[in-house]
């Protein structure tokens, strides 16, 4: 069988755990709340509705700060614990687990001082509550949250938002729906104006989790009696109303006990011409009873769905570490292995990025295929190979003594005048691959999941990746240029031995008069002649250059863009290495959060699972 005692036992230890990881009612979170998935009673009244008193009395205890303002200024999870008849009473804080408080005048000073703890003296509210259990033979088994009185007006010393604050931080307990709301008004005062009153109708219209009750019985005028109210006429409740006779403010003052207040109270219903017939269901005894037994059928029906959220949010936070990834290993084997790993991943993408699977490889390509040659194409032959020119630079070949047959320096001029432009596109090829390669080590990065986490290697793998794009790009000049300058060391000796025979079969004449070699047409053919050489080495460069470029760059790119960093990475102390993986701190956060979390939540299920054994 399952207990009360189990019961409501089962959801204050889940709520205590609640409030160690910071997840209360009232405050804001960037989890879901289990705390909220869990029954509670919040009790709400207007200042000086006997709120205090209400609370005093259910417990059998003066306990409660008294003075002039605002007194509760932060929630009060009031958890009671029946013990047996005879057991000595006592209380114990949350915040100070090992203290046993048997003085309740000293329970009164501690909570003061925890509330000034967390509010400073400021007279500010928290929403950061303070949990109190108290052992007692004469308690039932009950959590209650005692929240600040909602008030109209602000006195002396305290922030002009507090009346705001207040009635916010009440109503976000309020408005939850597994909050049992205990609302508190005065008897002596018009139901219609109770700020509890009011607030519960709001936050719960059909009045289904409201428990109305009325205080100050004893203050009314004499000849009127609250039984409209009590009876349900002026105020629907689904729950009953409950009436109470606290102790006045006169015997507060004599110090009359509380268990003697209760026999008071009790005698005052059975006596009471009013109320006779409704004694048994008045009081703050009773009040005690019937919320125990609501609150424990509450949470027994509720049972099933909190466990189902549990179970959901422990999936959900599972898949959450599992993304955020698991802890930093502490050896330095482990590490190292780490480290790899996470650069092996950022190969793999970089590599995909290259050979296809993911985008920008054929960028590089479109180097080859588009900007080549049409920079190629571009070249300022015409100029240099008009008729002017071609004659400027033979003549200047020639020197004193003009060419005989065929101007041998001047086409050599000519010519290594012309391919020195080809170093011009060759470098800008080298320089367009080396900004794909540069932009998909960029992207890699970004798309590199396990590298997240760790900032600093990120920032390594980015610098080391680039040093050695810079590197492989400096070869690959070099090369082009050098296939340029091949070019003009050494010609291609067969275009010119064929050159005269087609000029000659063509040119038609071979007793064409020698003036002629000096002539525009002279010029016009050696022009044309260079120009179809030059062509032809265009062509031979426009394959080779992609070649040189791909050995030089996308190859070695390919196959150790991270060499170096390995190297160094070798030489690395457990220190350093724990440098590299030094994570971001919002996400080490994260993760931590998540890990309590989890283990709050697994708590919880434990919990749970160990009441349902003894069913
Ligand atoms: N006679 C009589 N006096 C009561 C009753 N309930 C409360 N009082 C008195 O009303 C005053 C206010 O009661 P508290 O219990 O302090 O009320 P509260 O709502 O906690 O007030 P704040 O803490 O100021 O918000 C005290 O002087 C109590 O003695 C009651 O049922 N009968």
């Amino acid at each position: 069988m399952t207990t009360m005692e189990s019961l409501i036992g089962l959801v204050n230890r889940i709520q205590r755990a609640c409030t160690v990881l910071g997840d209360y009612g009232g405050g804001d979170n960037t989890f879901s709340s289990l705390w909220e998935a869990l029954p509670s009673v919040a009790v709400v009244g207007g200042q000086s509705s006997g709120k205090s008193s209400v609370l005093e009395s259910i417990v059998g205890r003066d306990f409660l700060p008294r003075g002039s303002g605002i007194v509760t200024r932060r929630p009060l999870v009031l958890q009671l614990h029946k013990t047996d008849e005879g057991s000595q009473e006592y209380a114990e804080f949350l915040h100070l687990p090992k203290r046993r408080f048997t003085d309740f005048g000293a329970v009164r000073n501690e909570i003061q001082e925890e509330t000034d703890r967390i509010t400073g003296k400021t007279k500010q509210i928290s929403p950061v509550p303070i949990h109190l259990s108290i052992y007692s033979p004469n308690v039932v088994n009950l959590t209650l949250i005692d929240l600040p009185g909602l008030t109209k007006v602000a006195i002396e010393g305290q922030p002009e938002t507090i009346v705001d604050d207040i009635e916010t931080m009440v109503r976000s307990y309020v408005e939850k729906p597994n909050c049992i709301i205990l609302a508190i008004s005065p008897a002596n005062q018009d139901i219609a104006t109770s700020d509890a009153m009011k607030l519960a109708r709001e936050v719960d219209p059909s009045g289904d989790r409201t428990f109305g009750v009325l205080t100050k019985l004893d203050l009314m005028d004499k000849g009127t009696n609250a039984l409209d109210v009590l009876e349900g006429r002026s105020y629907r409740l689904q729950q009953p109303w409950v009436g109470i006779v606290n102790r006045s403010q006169a015997d507060i003052n004599k110090n009359v006990d509380m268990i003697v207040a209760r026999r008071k109270e009790r005698e005052y219903f059975a006596t009471s011409p009013d109320y006779g017939h409704l004694a048994s269901k008045m009081g703050s005894e009773y009040l005690a009873k019937l919320l125990s037994q609501h609150l424990e059928s509450v949470i027994r029906s509720r049972i099933p769905s909190i466990t189902s959220s549990i179970n959901k949010t422990i999936d959900e936070l599972e898949s959450e570490m599992d993304h955020l990834g698991r802890p930093i290993a502490l050896d330095a084997g482990a590490q190292l292995y780490t480290v790899l790993e996470v650069c092996r991943a950022f190969e793999r993408i970089f590599k995909e990025h290259l050979d296809g699977g993911r985008p920008g490889g054929d960028r590089i390509y479109g180097v080859f295929d588009n900007q080549l040659p049409a920079a190629l194409k571009k070249l300022p032959f015409d100029r240099h190979l008009s008729l002017q020119n071609v004659r400027r630079v033979v003549s200047e070949a020639d020197g004193y003594q003009p060419h005989l047959i065929a101007p041998e320096q001047g086409y050599r001029r000519l010519i290594e005048g012309a391919l020195n432009y080809f170093r011009g596109p060759a470098e800008a090829s080298v320089d367009a691959v080396h900004f794909v390669l540069k932009e998909l080590v960029r992207k890699s990065i970004g798309e590199t999941q396990e590298l997240k986490r760790f900032p600093t290697l990120q920032a390594d793998i980015a610098a080391a990746s680039n040093e050695a794009l810079e590197r492989f790009r400096d070869e690959s000049k070099k090369t082009v240029v050098r296939l340029v300058d091949m070019e003009s060391s050494y010609l291609t000796v067969d275009f010119f031995r064929k050159l005269p025979q087609e000029v000659e079969n063509k040119g038609g004449n071979p007793q064409a008069p020698v003036t002629d070699r000096y002539g525009e047409g002279h010029f016009r053919r050696i022009g044309s002649n260079v120009s179809s050489y030059v062509g032809m080495v265009s062509d031979t460069l426009k394959n080779t250059i992609p070649k040189a470029v791909v050995f030089c760059q996308v190859k070695e790119a390919k196959q150790s863009l991270l060499t170096r960093f390995y190297t160094q990475l070798g030489k690395k102390e457990g220190k350093q290495l724990l440098q590299l993986l030094d994570e971001d701190p919002a996400l080490m956060e994260r993760r931590q959060q998540c890990a309590k979390r989890l283990e709050l939540y697994k708590a919880a299920r434990d919990e749970i699972d160990s009441v349902s054994w003894t069913r």
